[in-house]
């Protein structure tokens, strides 16, 4: 299959990164997009093909609706503009980025209450801490946060058995404020353990790192929790795959973290999903025009990045 690769710069530094490329593959569905991130290695970045592949070369399962509610995203920038992201695109649901590195959990309250203030009391917030807190301070943060009504706290420790205990914990407190399961599910190895130890009460599913939108519908099944439907932060013929999730679903309780184009300075089509009164439109997307392609020595890395998959025996997608 065609592939072609492409490299864009973010708006904000997003998760240490501050530009994002990938592979975009061309087969007889439409295209699929293959972009784990270029740390990640084999075999984890098998299942990101097997989701590429799938888009690229079968139709997407049928949607039970024609669009997807979206939250809006506020990196780990100053409680002064925080209102601002919160409220883009006219999103009534925000995730704030907690946790961060080199800052403070004042400044996470603080950047939390700009938040709740701009969205009012009938917007929902949840914040993600990407696995930085210890159970205790994870306790001793959300005790600080839960004043201001959190939907849930995503992925505040790293291990799944540290969720579980938190969830025990946050119960002998009265603490009623809901724990989400991102990184324990997509990077564990063994998805199902969360459900297992009891250790989530949501959980976030992104199709690349799951290996494609059926597999993700089969896990749901298996979970037997609420998902969120979560982007890899991908170019909107990445996002396209998430939103196809999304509208297939039986339910879908909560906002789906696809708003992430927001953080690219630019997209690889001239026309991109866009959000529009918090909701983005189920629709397979094409690229098109050239800025976006990677430069030569990066389009060569992604074809030899793929190459390793494929002689490996990549995974059959379905
Ligand atoms: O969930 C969202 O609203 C946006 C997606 C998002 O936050 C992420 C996308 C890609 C990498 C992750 O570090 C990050 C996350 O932790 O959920
Ligand atoms: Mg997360």
């Amino acid at each position: 299959m065609r592939s072609v690769a492409y490299q864009v710069n973010l708006t904000t530094r997003f998760r240490g990164i501050t530009s994002r490329t990938g592979l975009l593959l061309q087969g007889p569905a439409g295209w699929g997009e293959w972009s784990p991130f270029p740390e990640y290695e084999r075999p984890e970045i098998d299942a990101w093909w097997a989701a590429a592949v799938e888009s690229a070369t079968l139709p997407w399962p049928t949607p039970v609706r024609d669009s997807v509610p979206v939250n809006s995203i506020v990196p780990a920038v100053s409680a002064e503009v925080a209102g601002r992201y919160a409220t883009a695109g006219g999103c009534r649901t925000a995730k704030v980025k907690v946790a961060e590195r080199g800052q403070t959990l004042a400044d996470d309250v603080a950047r939390v209450e700009a938040v709740r203030d701009a969205l009012g009391p009938s917007g929902r917030v949840r914040v993600d801490a990407n696995g930085a807190w210890s159970v205790s301070e994870a306790l001793t943060a959300i005790r600080q946060l839960a004043r201001f009504e959190l939907e849930y706290v995503e992925q505040p420790c790293a291990g799944v058995d540290e969720l579980a205990e938190l969830r025990v914990a946050l119960a002998r407190a009265g603490l009623d404020v809901a724990i989400a399961a991102d990184e324990s599910i997509r990077r564990s190895g063994d998805p199902e353990r969360v459900a297992r130890l009891q250790a989530a009460d949501v959980a976030v599913l992104k199709v690349q790192p799951l290996g494609g939108v059926r597999r993700c519908l089969q896990l749901a099944e298996r979970l037997g929790l609420p998902v969120v439907v979560s982007s890899a932060l991908e170019s909107s013929v990445g996002i396209a795959a998430g939103v196809a999730l999304a509208a297939a679903l039986p339910e879908l309780p909560y906002a789906c973290g696809l708003n992430t184009l927001a953080l690219l300075q630019q997209d690889v089509t001239s026309d991109p999903l866009v959000v529009s009164e918090g909701r983005l439109a189920v629709r397979r997307v094409a690229p098109d025009g050239e800025a976006w392609q990677a430069p030569p020595q990066t389009d060569l890395w992604w074809r030899q990045r793929r190459a390793t998959v494929e002689a490996a025996g990549g995974e059959v997608a379905g």
